[in-house]
């Protein structure tokens, strides 16, 4: 892309989990401009988001999802950005009610019911339990731990303590989780790419509904997470030790659209 071109853009959030999508059917996006994603993304001199979504053409299903965290790298998958780019390719028509997308992880199948979207999450076939905590992947990587402190924790510096201390260069998204009732549990999570507390995680959700079930926290095939940026629900099949047919559950919006230069 030319420097001080103008680029549209369309706003979306998840729960509060917040991202600038952009049509890239017809490629014309820079995909390694790391600075400009970052420019994007930032709050103050951006646009704003927790990341960045290209939406491409996929040979093998409806569309591909292309997905950059705010500090301009491309990352694994990201759960409430792939219920935002369904509304978005509903409102651009390339999709009606259901539909089937590409991401890193492989074909998602999804359904959009007015604002909200169910998304069909990948099988986990393994929960590491570890003394203090677990360790996942649901499309991301993911540290689950049970705290009772969770309205007062410092969420970023004990996240990033985590993060860096056992996760190392590649590093995971730490989740701390507090429970309410036999199915629903309180969240907050720190996202590796932002490097801070998200007001919501897709995939951090997922993985403590599946985590506290294996647990026996929950006998719930529908677990009810409250995130700081609103309600989203998991439900899934336990066969064979494995958790199949995970579906995330919730409402994705668009907040506004607009052109920005750069
Ligand atoms: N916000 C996401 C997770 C995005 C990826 C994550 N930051 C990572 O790099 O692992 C979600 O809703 O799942």
């Amino acid at each position: 892309m030319n420097l001080q071109q103008k680029l549209l853009f369309y706003k979306y959030q998840g729960t509060g989990n917040d991202f600038v999508l952009i049509d890239n059917r017809n490629d014309f996006f820079s995909k390694n401009d790391t600075r400009l994603i970052k420019f994007l993304c930032d709050r103050r001199f951006g646009i704003g988001a927790d990341g960045l979504i290209l939406l491409e053409n996929d040979k093998v299903s409806d569309f591909k999802m292309i997905y950059y965290n705010s500090d301009g790298n491309q990352s694994t998958m990201c759960g409430n950005g792939g219920r935002c780019i369904v509304a978005f390719a509903k409102l651009l028509d390339i999709i009606d009610s259901k539909t089937v997308f590409s991401a890193i992880d492989g074909l998602h199948h999804a359904a959009i019911n007015g604002s909200v979207v169910s998304l069909q999450m990948i099988d986990v076939h393994e929960i590491n339990s570890r003394r203090k905590h677990f360790f996942l992947n649901t499309g991301s990587p993911h540290h689950v731990q049970i705290v009772s402190n969770l309205d007062t924790l410092a969420v970023h510096q004990e996240g990033a303590k985590i993060r860096y201390g056992i996760y190392g260069e590649e590093g995971s998204n730490i989740n701390f989780v507090d429970q309410v009732d036999s199915e629903t549990f309180n969240i907050r999570t720190y996202e590796r790419g932002v490097e801070g507390e998200t007001l919501s995680c897709g995939t951090g959700v997922t993985a403590v509904a599946l985590a506290m079930h294996k647990n026996n926290n929950t006998k719930s095939d529908k677990v009810n997470i409250v995130t700081r940026g609103g309600k989203l629900q998991v439900t899934f099949t336990l066969e064979n030790n494995s958790y199949t047919n995970v579906r995330l559950i919730g409402e994705a919006t668009l907040v506004f659209k607009g052109e920005i230069r750069c």
